[in-house]
């Protein structure tokens, strides 16, 4: 049998391949096991430092395995529960990965597709790319996925998205935030190995904490602690010599000398 996933390794970066090309890789509980398998056996390998994801076939991946999830119909509700928490472990190992993903994809990203693009840190498609979270149409919701697709394109372009499940190409996936670039097909690989190359260059732990910062950053939901952080920032800045040099050139109706 197949194996669902290709993990192929050129020297400090790893590729994991979806490899289901004549279901568009859309994944099943097996490839769900295979990819969190493999991505919490990278986290630990000091050897690895990028790790990039990508579909072998026509797509990238056409998201969850719609026969699976009929077949799961006769199971439990606590059955479903487990399958759907398999797939949220593997969305936050992916998201949590201690080392930066690149995301590189052709074709469909439908559905938790769009969600493994979500949760990778830099993803760059073809111009023929296209997207969808087509789950309202199934009578479904990109609910697992929901935390990593509202952080990579915010609450505003979800409602839209996720309500109307309308496809959307690749140049609209850029405008929205989820892809960082969109290059011709035949440019993808060098457009994603010039990414492995900066990464490359940057420090490791840096890059890990980068995502963790970010994370951080992002998940602060304690306003009172906000708001005392941005005033002590605004007071601090206020009174510098910057900042009064900036309120009184405007003030002045000059232009603003920085070197006082
Ligand atoms: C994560 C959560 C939910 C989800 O992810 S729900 C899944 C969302 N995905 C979709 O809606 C994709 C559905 N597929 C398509 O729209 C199209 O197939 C395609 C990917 C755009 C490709 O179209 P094309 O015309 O090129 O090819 P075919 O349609 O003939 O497909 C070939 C073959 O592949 C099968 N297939 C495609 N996608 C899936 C899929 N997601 N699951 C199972 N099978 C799929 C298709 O049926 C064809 O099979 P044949 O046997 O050859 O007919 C929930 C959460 O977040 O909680």
């Amino acid at each position: 049998m197949t194996h669902p996933l290709l993990s192929l390794r050129d020297g400090p970066v790893a590729r994991l391949r979806m490899n289901r090309p004549e279901l568009h890789n859309a994944f099943d509980a097996m490839l769900i096991a295979a990819l969190t398998g493999a991505l919490e056996g990278l986290a630990g390998n000091d050897e690895i430092r990028v790790v990039v994801l990508e579909g072998d076939g026509p797509s990238f991946s056409a998201g969850a395995d719609l026969n699976w999830m009929r077949g799961m119909a006769t199971a439990s509700e606590a059955e479903n529960r487990d399958d759907a928490l398999a797939l949220a472990r593997l969305m936050r190992t992916l998201d949590e990965l201690p080392k930066p993903t690149i995301a590189r994809v052709h074709g469909a990203a439908f559905g938790g597709g769009v969600g493994l693009v979500a949760c990778c840190d830099i993803a760059i498609a073809t111009p023929e790319a296209k997207f969808g979270l087509t789950e309202s149409k199934l009578g479904l919701l990109p609910a697992v996925i929901s935390p990593y697709v509202i952080a990579a394109i915010g609450a505003r372009q979800a409602r839209r998205w996720f309500a109307t499940g309308e496809l959307f190409d690749a140049p609209t996936a850029l405008q929205i935030g989820l892809l960082h670039g969109v290059v011709p097909a035949s440019e993808l690989d060098a457009a994603v190995d010039r990414q492995i190359a900066l990464l490359l260059k940057a420090g490791p732990r840096a890059c890990a904490q980068a995502k963790a910062l970010v994370r951080r950053v992002a998940a602060q939901t304690d306003r009172d602690r906000l708001d005392a952080d941005n005033a002590s920032l605004i007071a601090q800045l206020r009174v510098s010599p910057e900042g009064q040099e900036g309120l009184s050139a405007f003030l002045d109706k000059r232009k603003a000398n920085w070197s006082r």
